[in-house]
């Protein structure tokens, strides 16, 4: 839960050198959004622990680069809201960063969530964006009057200046998927030299889309492709195929969500040293199912009262490609089911496809898009749906592939993924220095 105690950071990876980017822009903005509540992350994990559940709830606020506003709101000017308005001259500790623009120019904007929780949508008032990467590949490039991120996920947008300059214009934030308690963040995109960036806009901030309007936002996902060629399209078979279906459920009256019935926990000898020195006592060895019994209703309350804690690997043959099909399913409440980022360490994968209930091996394999897929490494599993992907074992290490959203991982909703480790030389000693490798660093320190 590191993430949610506000240790995060964004880092931007340059094209290399001789290198040129598929679009122009004139100049560019790094906004990185993040969800904050009042609660310490240490409090919250009692309560996600403890018997009887106490859920997280929703954030407090809502940041832009760290800063967001409590009980007060820059939207408040346009509403009956009782909270009293912020007045940003600029240098109070709690101001948005205001985007300074000049007139007739191209800006990316580079977005990322590291939200411990919300799922995001984001625009810029009067303003197209158009997308042109994901998660570090470019995309086929399409424009939007919003746009929805998730924990874990990266973009690029251009915008282009060209509404009036002598007005300001909101650039919000809100809640998606989770009915929200959270009021939107705010900043203001300034044409500066031409007007004072204190001046309201015109109009009140845009309204996002419904919090649970899913048909919009699965429109939106399905426009994001590849650009032809980058990277190249995936691998047209599959070696294994690998069916996750989340649950949650009660393991000794303790809330937990599950993989194909059994809640993360992670073993106190790290992955990597337990398996390249084959420590038979680290982790569980059994293999961790593959499926999900073919009766199971996905879109009932879990039935599932065999759920257990596991710490099993997903142990991959080197250089095999993989599918992995993420089924979603009915929580534990009537009639819901959660949105769930899921976000791959050590590699990209092709996101072949997305689709409605349980997948079936026999039919909705012959829609995967094969041919300009989004390369990425965090894809969304809609409530009561499917998504698709694929990837190349071709890295050889330990690999957590896991909901983005914090609690959710710290209630077991992850899997381990291992290739290739004995390729691997030597392995650094700091990586040993927990549980039954640290007593094998010990005994070989002393020596
Ligand atoms: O994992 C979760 O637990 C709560 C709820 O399902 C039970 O209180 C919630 O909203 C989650 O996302």
């Amino acid at each position: 839960m590191q993430r949610a105690a506000g240790l995060y950071g964004s880092l931007i990876v340059d094209v290399a050198k001789g290198e040129k980017e598929p679009f122009h822009y004139d100049g560019e903005f790094n906004i990185l959004l993040s969800d904050w509540w009042h609660e310490s992350v240490h409090e919250q994990e009692l309560g996600l622990s403890s018997k009887p559940f106490r859920w997280i709830g929703e954030p407090q606020t809502l940041l832009m680069n760290g800063r967001g506003q409590y009980n007060c709101s820059l939207a408040a000017h346009y509403s009956n809201s009782s909270s009293s308005q912020c007045m940003f001259r600029g240098n109070e500790q709690c101001a948005p960063q205001i985007l300074r623009v000049r007139p007739n120019k191209i800006y990316r904007l580079r977005v990322t969530s590291s939200t411990s929780l919300a799922s995001l949508n984001l625009q810029i008032s009067n303003h197209k964006m158009v997308l042109v990467e994901a998660d570090g590949n470019y995309l086929q490039p399409f424009a939007v009057d919003d746009m929805d991120i998730y924990s874990g996920e990266s973009y690029s947008v251009l915008f282009t200046t060209d509404q009036n300059p002598s007005n300001n214009y909101w650039v919000s934030v809100s809640v998606r998927g989770r009915k929200p308690n959270t009021t939107q963040a705010l900043t203001i995109l300034n044409y500066h030299n031409t007007t004072s960036a204190s001046k309201p806009p015109p109009s009140p901030p845009p309204v996002a889309p419904l919090w649970n309007n899913y048909t919009h936002s699965k429109l939106f996902t399905k426009k994001i492709l590849a650009l032809m060629g980058n990277p190249n399209p995936p691998p047209t078979t599959h070696h294994r195929r690998i069916i996750l279906l989340n649950t949650q459920n009660y393991i000794d009256g303790y809330t937990k969500w599950a993989i194909n019935n059994i809640s993360l926990v992670l073993p106190a000898t790290p992955y990597l040293g337990s398996i390249k020195y084959n420590l038979n006592n680290a982790f569980d060895h059994k293999t961790p199912p593959e499926n999900f019994p073919s009766n199971y209703d996905v879109m009932k309350q879990a039935q599932n009262p065999n759920s257990t804690y596991g710490s099993a690997v997903y142990m991959l043959s080197f250089n095999t490609t993989v599918d992995i099909i993420l089924q979603n399913a009915n929580a534990l409440a009537v009639n819901s089911s959660e949105i769930h980022p899921w976000h791959l360490h050590g590699h990209d994968f092709w996101v072949l496809g997305y689709g409605e209930g349980k997948f079936s091996n026999e039919n909705d394999g012959k829609s995967f898009n094969l041919k300009n897929p989004p390369y990425r490494n965090t894809a969304v599993v809609f409530p009561f749906g499917w998504t698709a992907l694929r990837f190349v074992a071709n890295n050889p290490g330990v690999w957590a592939f896991h909901c983005h959203i914090e609690p959710h991982l710290h209630m077991g909703m992850g899997v381990v993924f291992a290739e290739g480790v004995r390729r691997l030389g030597k392995i650094p000693n700091e990586v040993l220095t927990c549980g039954l490798t640290g007593k094998m660093f010990l005994n070989n320190k002393n020596d």
